[in-house]
């Protein structure tokens, strides 16, 4: 994989304070966005310049509201943001970058390695076709609209677990947007909240989605017949 050595970018005295011990793994992870990341066309060219402020550092700073030793989701992970960023800072947490397009998890698996994080995994698929993936918190970051979103995170999510959308200045009105859909859903409480004020500038704005309700789960006849399909007719006696 390219390092990106020829368009580093040098990480801003922010980063140096957030990232503190963990600098130079962040630094060789903005290494290969710019690098293999932009030659393979998931990051644009432009935004190297900007890959630490709007990227980086917007989305590591997620972790000041995830819990320690959380099990984490990051839904359509794509380079890796906020998953890898996140995973980097926080030891502690177990992520699962979530990724649907092969190319996109090969350039994910390669940075995990390259990275050396025992923490971070990836698994290829799509969100709302998971079946055992579960989690105390989902990130997700530019993916979806907020109510369809909510739709593929909340059944991944144990009661107390919280969807983490980053979303920009409109996630107010998105939420609002959101509410009736959110209400079908399962039930749960949502806010905005900004994270990284004093890190990153502009801060960081999440929509929190927390759900109060325990998993549905099909009682046992019922899922004997899902899984079978048609109900089996036992030999009469
Ligand atoms: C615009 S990119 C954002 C990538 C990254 N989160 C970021 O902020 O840079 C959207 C990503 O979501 C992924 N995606 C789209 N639909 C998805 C689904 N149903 N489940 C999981 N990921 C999905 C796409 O493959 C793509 O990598």
């Amino acid at each position: 994989m390219t390092s990106g050595a020829d368009r580093r970018v040098a990480p801003p005295e922010s980063a140096v304070a957030l990232f503190g011990d963990s600098l130079p793994v962040a630094n060789r992870f903005a290494d290969l966005l710019a690098g293999a990341g932009v030659e393979r066309g998931l990051i644009g060219p432009r935004e190297v310049p900007r890959l630490w402020e709007r990227h980086i550092l917007n989305c590591a700073v997620v972790e000041e509201i995830i819990p320690t030793g959380a099990k984490v989701v990051d839904i359509g992970s794509g380079a890796g943001l906020p998953g890898i960023a996140v995973g980097i800072l926080r030891p502690d947490l177990e992520v699962t970058l979530l990724e649907p397009l092969l190319r996109r998890t090969v350039f994910l698996r390669e940075a995990v390695e390259l990275l050396e994080l025992p923490n971070v995994r990836v698994v290829r698929g799509r969100a709302e076709e998971q079946k055992e993936l579960r989690a105390d918190v989902v990130t997700a970051r530019a993916v979806a609209p907020l109510g369809r979103l909510a739709g593929w995170a909340l059944p991944l999510l144990h009661k107390g677990g919280a969807l983490l959308a980053l979303k920009g200045e409109q996630a107010e009105s998105e939420l609002e947007a959101a509410r009736a859909d959110l209400s079908k859903l399962r039930a749960s409480v949502a806010d905005v909240i900004r994270v990284g004020e004093g890190k990153v500038d502009p801060a960081t704005t999440v929509v929190r989605v927390t759900v109060t309700s325990e998993i549905d789960r099909p009682a046992p006849s019922q899922s004997r017949r899902a899984a079978g399909g048609r109900k089996k007719r036992g030999r009469k006696r």
